[in-house]
C-alpha cells in the first residue's frame, strides 16, 4: 500500500523540505515541469537546472522518440486503421527507461528501447519526422503516461537507474504537457519559447557542430530552412492535436530564451525554484 501510494505522483507534496527524520511518506517531493515548442532549449536548460539542483532528469520526448523508432523499424503505416492499432499494442508493450549520468561535470541522459541502447537513434531526421503523429494517437500518450509516472515514483523510490549525486525524489522534467497533464501539480511549471527562426538557428548550428564532432560528410545535413520548416510542422503538429496538445499551462512562468544565454535562462529557473522551496 505505501510503495503504490509512493507512486503517485506529487503524494503528500505540502510539508515542506524533506529532511533525514522525516518519514517516507511524509516527504515532499519538488517537481520543475519545463515545457515549450522544438528546439527552445528545454532538454539543454532542464539538465543544468537539475545538475544544479541535484535532482534526477527525465527527457519526456526522449519516450516518444523510442516509440517512434520502433513503429518505424516496424514499417508501420500511421496512415492505416490497422497500422494504428499496432501501435496501440506496440506502445504499451514496449520497454522504454532513461538513465541520467554524470560524464564529467555533464548531465548525460541515455535511452533504452527493450534494453537496447537508442540514444542516438532516436535523433535520426527520420525519428523527427514522425515522432509527432505518433505522439498525438490517444493509446501512445496513455503508455507514455504510465511510462512517466513509474519512471519518476520508481526513482524516487532511490533505483539504480538513479546516480548516487541525483536525488531520488526530485525531479525536472521536459516536454510539451509535462505541466499540463503529466504533472499538473508540480511545484514550479515553466513555459520556455523563443522565436522560431532563433529556434531553427540554434537546431542548425546544433546539427553542424555534432556532424564535425563526428566527422560526418555535412552535405547530408538539412539546410536552415529545411530546418525551420521541419520544426514548424512538429510545433503546429504538437499544438493542434486533440489529446494533452502543446499549450502554456495557466500557472507556467513564460521565460522567452530568444535574448538569453543559456546561463541566464538556467540561472532563472534555479532562482525561481529555490524561493519555492524556501
Ligand atoms: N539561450 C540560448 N542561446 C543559445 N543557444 C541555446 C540557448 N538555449 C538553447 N540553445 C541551444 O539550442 C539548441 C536546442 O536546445 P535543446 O535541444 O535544449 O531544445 P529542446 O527544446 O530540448 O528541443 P526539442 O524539443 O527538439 O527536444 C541546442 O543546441 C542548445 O544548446
Ligand atoms: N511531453 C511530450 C514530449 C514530447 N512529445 C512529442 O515528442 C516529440 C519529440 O520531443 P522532443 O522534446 O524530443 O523534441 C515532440 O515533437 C512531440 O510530438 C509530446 O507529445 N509530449
Amino acid at each position: 500500500m505505501a510503495a503504490a501510494l509512493l507512486s503517485l505522483p506529487g503524494f503528500c507534496r505540502p510539508l515542506g523540505r524533506h529532511h533525514a527524520c522525516t518519514p517516507r511518506l511524509l516527504m515532499r517531493t519538488f517537481i520543475v515541469a519545463i515545457d515549450g515548442p522544438a528546439a527552445s532549449g528545454k532538454s539543454t536548460t532542464a539538465k543544468r537546472v537539475a545538475r544544479t539542483l541535484g535532482y534526477n532528469y527525465i527527457d519526456s520526448g526522449s519516450i516518444y522518440r523510442a516509440i517512434t523508432l520502433k513503429a518505424l523499424a516496424q514499417g508501420l503505416d500511421l496512415t492505416r486503421e490497422a497500422d494504428r492499432q499496432r501501435l496501440d499494442g506496440l506502445a504499451h508493450t514496449c520497454q522504454v527507461d532513461t538513465q541520467a549520468q554524470f560524464d564529467g561535470d555533464t548531465l548525460r541522459v541515455v535511452t533504452y528501447l527493450d534494453g537496447q541502447d537508442v540514444t542516438d537513434a532516436i535523433r535520426t531526421l527520420a525519428v523527427n519526422r514522425g515522432v509527432s503523429e505518433v505522439a498525438k494517437a490517444p493509446e501512445v500518450r496513455q503508455a507514455v503516461l504510465q511510462i512517466q509516472r513509474r519512471m519518476a515514483g520508481y526513482k524516487r523510490e532511490g533505483s539504480e537507474t538513479t546516480t548516487d549525486k541525483l536525488s531520488t525524489t526530485d525531479l525536472v522534467m521536459d516536454g510539451r504537457d509535462i505541466g499540463t497533464s503529466v504533472f499538473p501539480q508540480a511545484e514550479l511549471k515553466v513555459y520556455l519559447e523563443a522565436d522560431a527562426t532563433v529556434r531553427a538557428q540554434r537546431r542548425y548550428e546544433e546539427m553542424q557542430r555534432q556532424a564535425m564532432t563526428k566527422k560526418e560528410n555535412g552535405s547530408t545535413l538539412p539546410t536552415y530552412d529545411e530546418v525551420l520548416r521541419d520544426l514548424q510542422a512538429r510545433d503546429a503538429a504538437d499544438v493542434n492535436r486533440t489529446h494533452s496538445p502543446l499549450r502554456r499551462a495557466p500557472d507556467a512562468v513564460v521565460i522567452d530564451s530568444t535574448n538569453l544565454t543559456i546561463d541566464q535562462q538556467v540561472s532563472k529557473i534555479v532562482e525561481l525554484a529555490q524561493s519555492r522551496m524556501a
